[in-house]
């Protein structure tokens, strides 16, 4: 109910164009009805060999109404279609507007091709909800008044013969394939969701499924949920074939019932016999409105299963939420974390425990411990991607929370051990973490990060395409791309976690050089477990299991004989 509430609300700035929409749709068959009646009178009139110009009205009306029927339709067509992609629009936008402040934290919950679902075949479903939901109510109710009052000009009781069809037609036939249907919209809903899944997942992890012989096993698993899909598809269009057969058998039952009591009323000289084929067969036609309402709860169905799917994310509740107003200054941008605190679920151990440090502005703190012991939490909070649960984090004498998140993330910038390059050039790449910086300072940047020479040796210079994920880049290449990103940013504080990992001992030498220069200057924290080069650090915390164990220089700490001396030995 809730999603249907929603759906309703993101519809209802466009009344107007759906009032038109629905006006248009039942002028469209009131001219089918209008066609057929006038035709069939046009042709008993005709039988009666009248002068050719008592039957000229009839003719221009039906023109008419073979004419407006086809423009009708046109319009009709175009104005419900531009009022479902508005709303379609609309959804995209507010599921995007809701989604982004979860990234990336609570979308760690959801997979890759779940959310691809989310994003394109849940949203899609919804284009049904004004053209096979909504509309076709209405349009039979309109119909259905507009042609009874007509009926009724000649006898009443035609009306009630009317009355009893659409009754039986567009209630009690969806009714009953509302039986048959029943579940059969949220299954689709959830095996096209586990569809994409598999799909996204297959695609992602190719390598793996190649390399140890399981991409026939998976591709026949991804054919199974493939043929599910099509049976409950193909017991839907069964069903709606049979509800096409019930609704065209009582159209017949309801023009032999009108011609029945038609030619009765012949009889009794209360009606005249030209009127009779006009009125049977404006009945059959008045049928065209009941046909798409036997799979009106199916779609109904469907459209509530998908809602609910793009709901629980438009409800989840960010990790952070803005509340500040602050804007970061760039000069005394000292970092302080005073006894901090977090947990990542309620019922979870604490992944880091009282943490207590200082990065003035522009010295070098590393962090290092063993895998697990929270040092990309640190850097979680730092971005401001995850919440502390206590202490407090101060950037520039405030604290964090007063920021909005987007400024303190514009104030840092990081390279991580798994840099994502977008299957775009490498310009297109570099631009990413400045869209204003110049061709020159796209080059600058790279020499900076020795890449150039490389970029000039591609046949297609900064317009190569460095493929999906940057497959066409060596390791080596992709942290350089990085680095180059982190210069064009210009940012006043850097964070490396784990920047180097991955990398082979000589191409990490050489990205440390450059890494250490582009420090120069700035505040750095550096994530590593691997402790190379770490005697240019100001000091060094040792985490174990989220607590600061040991914390000094290099050389303090190897006097220590302590934790990091044993990982220092190692
Ligand atoms: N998103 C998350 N949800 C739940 N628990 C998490 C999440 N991220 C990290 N953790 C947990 O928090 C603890 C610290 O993890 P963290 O990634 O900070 O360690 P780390 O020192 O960076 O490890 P590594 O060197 O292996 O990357 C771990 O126990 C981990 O399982």
């Amino acid at each position: 109910m809730k999603s249907m509430t929603w759906l309703i609300q993101l519809m209802l700035p466009y009344w107007r164009r759906i009032l038109l929409a629905l006006i248009l749709s039942t002028l469209t068959i009131s001219s089918h009805i209008g066609l057929m009646a006038t035709s069939a009178y046009l042709l008993s009139r005709a039988a009666l060999h009248p002068p050719i110009l008592d039957l000229m009205v009839t003719i221009v009306g039906v023109r008419f109404f073979g004419l407006s029927r086809a423009v009708l339709r046109y319009l009709e067509r175009y104005v419900s279609h531009d009022v479902t992609f508005r709303v379609l629009s609309q959804i995209r936008v507010k599921f995007y507007q809701a989604v982004e402040p979860l990234a990336p934290a609570r979308l760690k919950n959801f997979r890759s091709g779940d959310m691809l679902s989310r994003i394109v075949a849940d949203v899609e479903t919804q284009q049904n909800l004004y053209l096979r939901v909504f509309a076709p109510p209405f349009v039979a109710l309109l119909v259905l008044f507009g042609y009874g009052f007509f009926l009724a000009r000649y006898d009443v009781r035609f009306s009630f013969i009317l009355a009893a069809c659409f009754l039986v037609a567009g209630l009690g036939i969806p009714w009953g394939i509302k039986g048959l249907s029943q579940g059969i919209g949220h299954q689709i809903v959830a095996l096209k969701a586990e569809l994409a899944t598999q799909v996204a997942d297959s695609f992602l992890g190719i390598t793996e499924l190649v390399a140890y012989g399981q991409a026939q096993a998976h591709l026949e698993k991804i054919q199974q949920m493939d043929k599910k899909l099509m049976d409950l598809q193909r017991r839907i269009v069964r069903l709606s074939a049979l509800s096409a057969a019930l609704t065209g058998m009582i159209a017949n039952l309801g023009l032999w019932l009108v011609l029945v009591l038609g030619i009765l009323l012949v009889e009794k000289g209360k009606l005249s016999g030209v009127n009779l084929g006009m009125l049977a067969l404006g009945t059959f036609s008045s049928f065209e409105a009941l046909f798409p309402l036997a799979l009106v709860p199916h779609h109904l169905e469907q459209n509530r299963a998908a809602a609910d799917r793009l709901l629980e994310l438009i409800e989840a509740e960010p990790a952070v939420k803005d509340s500040g107003h602050l804007s970061p200054q760039s000069e005394g941008l000292d970092i302080v974390f005073q006894d901090v605190s977090l947990r990542y679920e309620q019922d979870e151990p604490w992944a880091l425990k009282h943490l207590s440090f200082k990065i003035p502005q522009q010295s070098k703190v590393a962090i290092v411990g063993p895998s697990g012991a929270g040092k990309t939490s640190v850097v979680n909070l730092l971005l401001r991607f995850w919440e502390y649960d206590e202490g407090r984090i101060d950037l520039g004498g405030y604290s964090l929370r007063e920021y909005p998140q987007e400024d303190v993330r514009g104030f840092i910038g990081v390279v991580t051990q798994r840099t994502h390059l977008f299957n775009a050039t490498i310009r297109e790449n570099l631009l990413l973490a400045n869209p204003k910086a110049t061709d020159e300072e796209l080059i600058h940047a790279a020499q900076q990060a020795k890449l150039h020479d490389f970029i000039l040796s591609l046949p297609q210079g900064y317009n190569s395409f460095v493929g999906e994920g940057g497959f066409k880049l060596s390791g080596g290449q992709r942290q350089r791309l990085a680095i180059a990103r982190v210069l064009l940013k210009n940012a006043p504080i850097l964070i490396l976690d784990e920047a180097m990992a991955g990398l082979d001992s000589l191409t990490e030498r050489e990205v440390m050089d450059e890494v250490y220069q582009l420090m120069e200057g700035r505040s750095a924290l550096v994530i590593t477990h691997r402790l190379i080069g770490l005697e240019k650090m100001d000091e060094i915390l040792v985490l174990d299991r989220g607590q600061i164990v040991e914390r000094g220089t290099h050389e303090e700490l190897l006097q220590l004989r302590g934790l990091y001396r044993k990982m220092w030995e190692i």
